[in-house]
């Protein structure tokens, strides 16, 4: 099958095109490698979807329209999956509007591109942090989403907004799916676990936020990778609405439907730092600090929309995880920092 997908210099993109990419399928990746992280580890991830050569690269910004249509074009998917976004919660504090163009006007260039092309399923992905501080777990795809609390959040839940508009006006099967916390190799600097990791073996102290006080239903890339693989055959669709109207959130305006993607395990972040020790072998230096603006005190995924539509959920340990995660950090740092 074609699969054109955005961000495959990122973290979750680079996993899927290249699980995409061994089982025999061509991909087109397209990536403006924006520096919002270091840009080497963006090209690391591309350099090795290059040993493919069914891969095709594209490097462009989502906010450039004729570029996005051109590469769209010359693809001629049969499924395009949009990762691409700046992503990160704290960071859409410091700079929004990174949050606007890309999140917003990027992705709603993708939505006027797939009403022209003729694709099987448009997948975009979403993050449980539309759910906000709701006080009800575990957060269900049914649950009110609408009180964001920083504009990352709100920029995604927009995101899903507007593409249920263009599922509906331009029936095109559309699946958004909400991301838990994502770890493991490969993973962004920007996130607790390569923080972390990094400081601990620099002798450095961690930052814990929120007085340690946080949890988050941590999902593994693999697992991830496998029930966006399995959704991608889901498509919206009439026919496969659920008898179970409790999970099902497929609308009755268009072929849309909101899914979770988490296991429904959340840990609480002083266990995940204990987790990260265990891993390194030895203590971390601790610095306790207040709760960061915009961070939301827990995640916690309702897995059973997932479980219905596909048969599996996320199950990796964290300690399977997190051991992955170092043992491939350790691997590639010296030529990551050279
Ligand atoms: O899936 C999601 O909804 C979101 O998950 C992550 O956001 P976050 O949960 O903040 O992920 P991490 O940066 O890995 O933080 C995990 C926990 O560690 C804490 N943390 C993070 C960094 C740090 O230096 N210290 C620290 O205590 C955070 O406050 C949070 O409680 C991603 O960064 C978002 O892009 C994504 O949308």
């Amino acid at each position: 099958m074609r699969y054109f997908i955005t961000g495959t210099a990122g973290f979750i993109g680079f996993h899927l095109a290249r699980r995409l990419l061994q089982e025999g399928h061509d991909v087109t990746g397209f990536d403006g490698l924006t520096p919002y992280y270091n840009v080497k580890l963006k090209e690391m991830r591309h350099a090795a979807l290059s040993q493919f050569p069914a891969f095709k690269p594209v490097i462009a910004m989502l906010e450039d329209r004729p570029a996005l249509e051109a590469a769209v074009l010359a693809a001629k998917p049969d499924i395009l999956i949009h990762l691409a976004a700046q992503a990160g919660v704290r960071y859409s504090l410091e700079n929004p509007e990174a949050y606007l163009r890309s999140n917003v006007e990027g992705s709603w260039n993708i939505m006027e591109i797939a009403r022209r092309v003729e694709i099987r399923h448009l997948m975009l992905a979403s993050t449980s942090s539309i759910y906000g501080a709701n006080a009800t777990v575990p957060f269900r795809e049914t649950d009110r989403a609408d009180e964001p609390l920083t504009i990352y959040a709100a920029t995604k839940k927009s995101m899903e907004l507007m593409a249920h508009s263009y599922a509906h006006l331009h029936k095109i099967p559309t699946t958004a799916f909400r991301f838990f916390t994502v770890y493991g190799p490969w993973g962004r600097p920007d996130m607790a676990l390569f923080k972390f990791t990094k400081n601990m073996l620099e002798g450095q102290p961690i930052e814990i936020y929120g007085e340690g006080n946080m949890s988050r239903d941590f999902t593994y890339i693999d697992d991830l990778i496998e029930a966006i693989v399995r959704l991608s055959a889901v498509v919206p669709s009439e026919e496969n609405r659920l008898e179970n109207t409790a999970v099902e959130t497929l609308s009755h305006q268009a072929p849309f439907r909101v899914v979770n993607i988490g296991g429904g395990q959340p840990v609480s972040l002083m266990d995940f730092v204990e987790t990260v020790e265990k891993a390194l072998g030895h203590p971390a230096i601790r610095k306790m600090l207040a709760m960061q603006k915009g961070d939301v005190p827990r995640t916690f995924a309702a897995p059973d929309l997932l479980v219905a539509l596909t048969g599996y959920k996320p199950d990796t340990t964290l300690d399977v995880g997190v051991k992955a995660f170092v043992d491939w950090y350790l691997d590639v740092r010296s030529e990551l920092n050279a």
